[in-house]
C-alpha cells in the first residue's frame, strides 16, 4: 500500500528577528534592514516506536536551537565575494563593500557560511544543520526534510532535501 507520513512544526512555532542586507556587486547593496523571520519544518520518514516519525518536541527543539542564535543579529555573509568583513579590535566588525562601509558591534553579528542573506540560503543553512541533527538522532529513517524561510507571510523560500536511492540509510 502506498502510504507515508509526514510531521510538520508549523511557522509560527520558530520565529526570529534579524537585520540584514543583500549584496549585488562590487559596489550595489541594499539597505540594512530587518525582518520577523519564521521558519516551518516539515520530515518525511518511517514510521518508529511509538507509532511516529519523531517527536515533535525534539524536532521543534533541534530547529529552535538552530535558529536562536540568529535572533537578534545583524546576519552577515561570510562567503560574499564582494563584501569585506575584518574584526576592527575585538569588539567591532567592519563591513567593506566598495566605497561603502559599516560598523557593527561583534556581539550583534552573526557570521553565516553562505554568499549572501537570502532567504534560500538562510533555508539552506537551517536545513543543512538539522538534517545533521535528525539523522543522528534518527540514523536511517528520514526520507525527506523541508525548510522553509519566511520573510513575510507572503515571501518565502524552501529547501529540501531528498534521500537518493542507494544512500546510505546510516
Ligand atoms: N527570492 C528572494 N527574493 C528576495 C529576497 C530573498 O531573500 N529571496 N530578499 C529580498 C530583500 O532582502 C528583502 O526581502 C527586501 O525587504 P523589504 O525591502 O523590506 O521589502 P518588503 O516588500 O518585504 O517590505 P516593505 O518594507 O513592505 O517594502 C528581496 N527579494
Amino acid at each position: 500500500m502506498g502510504e507515508g507520513f509526514e510531521i510538520r512544526i508549523g511557522r509560527e512555532a520558530v520565529q526570529f528577528s534579524a537585520a540584514h542586507f543583500l549584496v549585488f556587486g562590487p559596489d550595489s547593496a541594499e539597505a540594512v534592514h530587518g525582518h520577523d523571520f519564521s521558519v516551518e519544518v516539515a520530515v518525511t520518514g518511517n514510521l518508529l516506536d511509538p507509532g511516529w516519525v519523531m517527536d515533535f518536541l525534539v524536532l521543534h527543539r533541534f530547529v529552535q536551537e538552530i535558529v536562536e542564535p540568529l535572533d537578534h543579529k545583524v546576519l552577515l555573509p561570510a562567503k560574499n565575494p564582494w563584501l569585506r568583513l575584518e574584526m576592527l579590535g575585538d569588539e567591532l566588525v567592519r563591513a567593506s563593500l566598495g566605497k561603502w562601509s559599516w560598523q557593527f558591534p561583534a556581539v550583534h553579528c552573526f557570521l553565516l557560511p553562505v554568499c549572501n542573506v537570502t532567504a534560500e540560503l538562510l533555508a539552506q543553512y537551517i536545513g543543512g544543520i538539522l538534517k545533521g541533527r535528525i539523522e543522528a538522532e534518527l540514523p536511517g529513517s528520514m526520507e525527506r526534510l523541508r525548510v522553509e524561510v519566511f520573510e513575510t507571510p507572503h515571501y518565502s523560500a524552501r529547501w529540501t532535501y531528498v534521500r537518493q536511492e542507494g544512500e546510505s540509510r546510516c
